[in-house]
Formats: structure tokens, C-alpha cells, sequence
């Protein structure tokens, strides 16, 4: 589903958090959004997965208008994996992934086979089957992100919102993660701090500096040294990668 935030501005107590931004995702693309911290990734982020209303601008899932939509139906479609993220009881893993059924069912429907299948597929894919059964609160927090990271695959949306996935995994789960991501086949939007992963996983960015899109296009195109010196205030030298031909950054130093 192809989605496309259109002149997003939020504005909270009389700050502007981002302004005018548009983000495109065509169907099945694996969108990225980059940009120092507090540039406005996890702003635009939430209003695409509706935890924040924005003051201007609109969310188009396909025709449709996100903020017209019923909230169940945007469970439906939307799964996001939220920068912050509270699971206050010790609900098992298993228990949590099963949340991500929840849009899918209605109030008292008991699990059927079927979710039950999903789940477990779900927590296959992010080599968390092990852990099915233990208590979310024990995990560590590579762990827990892979949990909910199955949690937003098992609901089967058509729409993967992902604030930094990749935060606190090791490198193999890194690139684990995003290769799923793939090959779910489902548009997503997902907000990396790695350039590098970035330019590796990603078919479009859009690099955001304080609260505007400032670049957009294939990872090619944007990540040049220019723009990595005057968005990130980095020296780097971006060279091909050997086997993808992907650009490939390597920092020098602070400017
Ligand atoms: N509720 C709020 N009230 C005031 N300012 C806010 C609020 N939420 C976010 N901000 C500010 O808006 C800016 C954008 O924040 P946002 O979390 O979107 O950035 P980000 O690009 O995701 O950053 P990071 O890479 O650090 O996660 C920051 O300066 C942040 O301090």
C-alpha cells in the first residue's frame, strides 16, 4: 500500500516540531528516514502511525486519508514499532506477540490456530522462537526489540512504521531485521540512525534537519558528501560498496 505524508507540520505549545514535510513511499518500497537527533524522524513517524495529530497536512494509506479512517481499521493496516515503547506488566513474549492479533479480532475472540500460527511465524523470522515463553520484562533489550518487532509482523499490516529497529541489536540482527522487513513485501517507513544500513536496505530516503525534509531520493542520489557534512556536520568519504555497488560511508571526522 503506497502511503504519502503530505506538508506534515506539527506544532506543540507554539514549537514547531516539523514543517511542511513530505514523505513518499511507493507500494512495497522500504523507505528510509535519516537526520541528526531531534530533526523530526520520530514526529513524522508517530503521526504515520497515529499516536500524534498533526496540526497541518494529511496521511494518504492508498486514497484513503489516515485520520478518516476507524482507529480499528488503522490497526489493521498500520503496525508500528514506536521509538518508546511501555510494556509495564510481565506479560510472556508469546503473550506480547499475540497483541499484534488484536486489530484482527473482535472483543472477547479467543485466539485461533491460525494466530496462533502467525505468532510463532512472526517470532521465527526474528530468531526469537526460543524465547516464547519467558517473560518480556527478563529480555534483554536487543531481545525486546525483536519481540516487538515480531509483535508489528504478526499483526500483518500493510504498512510497517519503524522507529529505529535496529537500535540496540547486534550486527547480525541488524541486518536480519531489515532483510525481513524486505521480504515481508509491505511498504515501510522506518527511521535509522546507521547511514550505512541506510544506503544497504533502503530503495528511497528522506533526510530530515531540523524539522524539514532537506533531501529525498534513492540512497545514490542523497547520501553525498555535501550533504553527510552539512546535515550531520561529518567529514566522510562515501565510496561504492564491493559486492552491492551501494554507497558506502566512511567518517573522518567531526566538522
Ligand atoms: N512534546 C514535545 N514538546 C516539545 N518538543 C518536542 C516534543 N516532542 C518532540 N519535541 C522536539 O521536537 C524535535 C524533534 O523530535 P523527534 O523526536 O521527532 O526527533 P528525532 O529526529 O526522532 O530525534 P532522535 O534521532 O534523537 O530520536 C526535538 O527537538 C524534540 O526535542
Amino acid at each position: 500500500m503506497r502511503v504519502r505524508v503530505e506538508g506534515l507540520t506539527v506544532e506543540v505549545a507554539g514549537a514547531v516540531l516539523v514543517r511542511s514535510v513530505t514523505v513518499e513511499a511507493p507500494e512495497g518500497a522500504v523507505v528510509g528516514l535519516v537526520g541528526p537527533n531531534g530533526s523530526g524522524k520520530s514526529t513524522t513517524l508517530r503521526c504515520a502511525y497515529r499516536a500524534l495529530r498533526p496540526t497541518a497536512g494529511l496521511i494518504r494509506l492508498g486514497e484513503d486519508d489516515l485520520l478518516s479512517l476507524p482507529h480499528k481499521e488503522t490497526a489493521r493496516l498500520v503496525g508500528a514499532l514506536p521509538q518508546e515503547h511501555h510494556v509495564e506488566f510481565d506479560f510472556t513474549v508469546a503473550e506480547v506477540v499475540a497483541m499484534g492479533r488484536t486489530p484482527h479480532k473482535s472483543a472477547l475472540e479467543n485466539d485461533t490456530d491460525h494466530d496462533r500460527r502467525v505468532c510463532a511465524r512472526a517470532l521465527a523470522g526474528v530468531d526469537a522462537g526460543h524465547l516464547a515463553h519467558r517473560g518480556f520484562l527478563t529480555l534483554s533489550g536487543g531481545e525486546r526489540q525483536r519481540v516487538l518487532i515480531a509483535r508489528a509482523l504478526a499483526q500483518r499490516p500493510r504498512v510497517l512504521v519503524l522507529d529505529e529497529p535496529t537500535n540496540h541489536l547486534d550486527i547480525r540482527h541488524q541486518l536480519e531485521v531489515l532483510a525481513i522487513v524486505r521480504a515481508t513485501g509491505v511498504t515501510a517507513l522506518v527511521a535509522l540512525h546507521d547511514l550505512n544500513l541506510a544506503a544497504a536496505h533502503c530503495d528511497l530516503l528522506h533526510v530530515l534537519a531540523d524539522g524539514a525534509v532537506v533531501a529525498s531520493g534513492p540512497p545514490a542520489e542523497v547520501l553525498t558528501e555535501e550533504l553527510v557534512a552539512e546535515v550531520f556536520g561529518v567529514r566522510a568519504h562515501v565510496l561504492p560498496h564491493p559486492v552491492t555497488g551501494r554507497p558506502h560511508l566512511f567518517y573522518d571526522t567531526a566538522l
